[in-house]
């Protein structure tokens, strides 16, 4: 099959929601996948088509091309033949939007041919559009039709375990294409300038297309490109750091773009723990440490529930950023690409380990019961992460827009027993960048407006960013076991409803430290009342 059949394979493939994007690279017949050479170069005619595909659609249509070339493009294929319309799409993406504005085929090679034949009007037609639109080139089809993805900025992160900020600048404002370095922040940025990020001094800020792929800080590992709101995490976690403190935990790590930041945050210097429980997740979790030279990651592929919070009695922060809808992410068409090394033109990491699919509607109860088990086990991530015994800092966040798995999960955590046994509430504003405005939703957290200040939103479309939710857990005093202990006896003897509760939510038994689980306090429950019984008998016989 050649290149332009494989391409438009695998466009049915993520058309027809049968899989990832790996799948549908797979389905085209790459044995290699998306990582070969041949893989790669599919791919990015995939994603740079699909791009273009509400201009160049509407474009074939108007000039009826499948069906006056319905010879070359019946409307049913044989089986295993890609479809007339999307052979179709990558061709057209190929005359009018490629570097070389040419489909890189042998000249008698019908589909080609058929295609030729309407060349001179294609691109006569794409000017009209162009100047009908007022688009000053015709890459900014790009940003058409309320296409927010494409508007979002392209955020450089600069990895100061590799390089400082001012030579990054420099570098950045030098050579043989420099950007210009300027002072007030324009949304979208203008092509070939960058300002600094107002809310985070780790951050530039650039056009949405532009590049970084030839970039040498870029192939180093100085520039990380990582959207701005999978920065706030990382900062929330590590405010005030003095380096002393002690020891952290990224339970939910892979690619990494968080755990590199907070390995940069801390100096390289000290320790993280970064746990990845997937085994193919876990690989680019390591290649990206590498390529970021963290020296202070420690990376286990271990599932964070399993852990045992009494071997990690240094730890005082944790960060908690699980697997979520991705609901918030709107450059599906980058996040295509970001997949641990193909990160080259991608602005926005991974955040979700779902197979990639392109969005369609879910019905109503798919998409309650997902979002139902995607909270519960949100939830018991943060559950777990609150016995570590000398913890006093969780950051949890999700890429999600759902109250399901953002303020609801907040509310839960705080009302679950680890958090009135350990102390925990939820960090107030001041400590969560008190700077950006968009804070959570009061109605979703009982109408508690200091709660919902307390955590931040990010929404696409509004804040140049994907969407996203963080929030912050922290607890005064990191206690010892033994207060904890004595404090949950006390609470055991008052309140019978929780542990019923407990026993609805269910959290996996743990052997460390750690608060006992729910199952051995109901046994000593049960012990005690036993006990009761037993005295109160002795008390009759004698
Ligand atoms: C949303 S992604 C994390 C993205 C990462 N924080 C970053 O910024 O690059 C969630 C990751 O958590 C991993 N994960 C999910 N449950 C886990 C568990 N119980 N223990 C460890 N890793 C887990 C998934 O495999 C996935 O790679």
């Amino acid at each position: 099959m050649n290149f332009y059949k494989q391409a438009a394979t695998a466009i049915d493939h993520l058309d027809t929601k049968q899989g990832s994007v790996k799948g549908s690279i797979a389905a085209a017949g790459l044995g290699s996948g998306a990582n070969g050479k041949e893989g790669k170069r599919v791919l990015a005619l995939v994603i740079e088509s699909l791009k273009y595909r509400p201009i160049l659609q509407p474009l074939s249509e108007s000039l009826k091309l499948l069906d006056v070339e319905r010879k070359i493009f019946p409307q049913k294929v044989p089986a295993g033949a890609p479809s007339s319309k999307n052979l179709l799409l990558v061709l057209l993406h190929d005359l009018l939007f490629s570097k070389d504005a040419k489909i890189q085929a042998s000249d008698k090679w019908p589909p080609k041919m058929a295609v030729m034949r309407h060349a001179t009007r294609l691109k006569a037609e794409l000017v009209k559009l162009q100047i009908k639109k007022g688009l000053s080139n015709k890459e900014s089809f790009e940003m058409e039709g309320g296409n927010i993805a494409a508007m979002i900025p392209r955020y450089v992160r600069c990895n100061s375990n590799v390089v400082d900020h001012d030579t990054l600048i420099q570098h950045l404002t030098s050579g043989p294409r420099p950007f210009k370095l300027v002072d007030t922040p324009t949304y979208p940025p203008e092509p070939q300038t960058f300002f600094r990020d107002p809310h985070l001094d780790e951050l530039l800020v650039f056009a949405p297309s532009t590049k970084f792929d030839q970039n040498p800080d870029y192939a180093n590992g100085g520039i990380i490109l990582q959207d701005k709101a999978s920065c706030f995490p990382a900062k929330v976690l590590m405010q005030d750091w003095d380096g002393e403190e002690g020891e952290i935990i990224d339970g939910t790590a892979a690619p990494g773009n968080k755990t590199s930041f907070i390995s940069a945050l801390m100096g390289n210097e000290g320790k993280v723990h970064a746990f990845e429980r997937s085994h193919q997740r876990f690989k680019t979790l390591e290649k990206m440490l590498a390529r970021a030279s963290c020296k202070n990651v420690a990376a286990k592929r271990a599932d964070f529930l399993e852990s045992k919070p009494g071997d990690f009695a240094k730890v005082t922060r944790i960060l908690l950023d699980p697997s979520c809808s991705g609901s918030g992410i709107v450059n599906r068409l980058d996040y295509l690409l970001e997949d641990g090394e193909l990160v080259a033109s991608t602005g926005v990491k991974n955040n979700t380990d779902e197979p990639l699919q392109l969005a369609e509607p879910e019905d109503d109860d798919v998409k309650a019961e997902r979002l139902d088990k995607l909270a519960s086990f949100q939830l018991q991530m943060i559950r777990h992460a609150m016995k570590f015994p000398a913890a006093k800092r969780i950051v949890y966040s999700t890429c999600s827009v759902y109250k399901e798995e953002d303020e609801e999960v907040v509310l839960n955590a705080l009302e679950c027993p680890e958090a009135r046994d350990y102390g925990w509430k939820l960090a107030p504003r001041s400590e969560v960048l008190p700077l950006w405005e968009r804070r959570g939703i009061a109605e979703h957290l009982k109408g508690d407006q200091v709660l919902a200040d307390g955590v931040i939103r990010c929404v696409p479309g509004e804040d140049h960013t994907n969407g996203f939710f963080v929030s912050c857990f922290i607890r005064g005093e990191a206690q010892g076991a033994a207060d904890q202990k004595r404090k949950r006896s006390t609470d055991e003897e008052e309140n019978d409803d929780v542990l019923s509760n407990d026993e609805e939510v269910g959290v996996a038994e743990d052997e460390g430290d750690g608060p006992k689980t729910i199952s051995s306090r109901k046994q000593k429950k049960n012990k005690r009342k036993k006990k009761k019984k037993a005295s109160s008998v002795t008390v009759a016989v004698i």
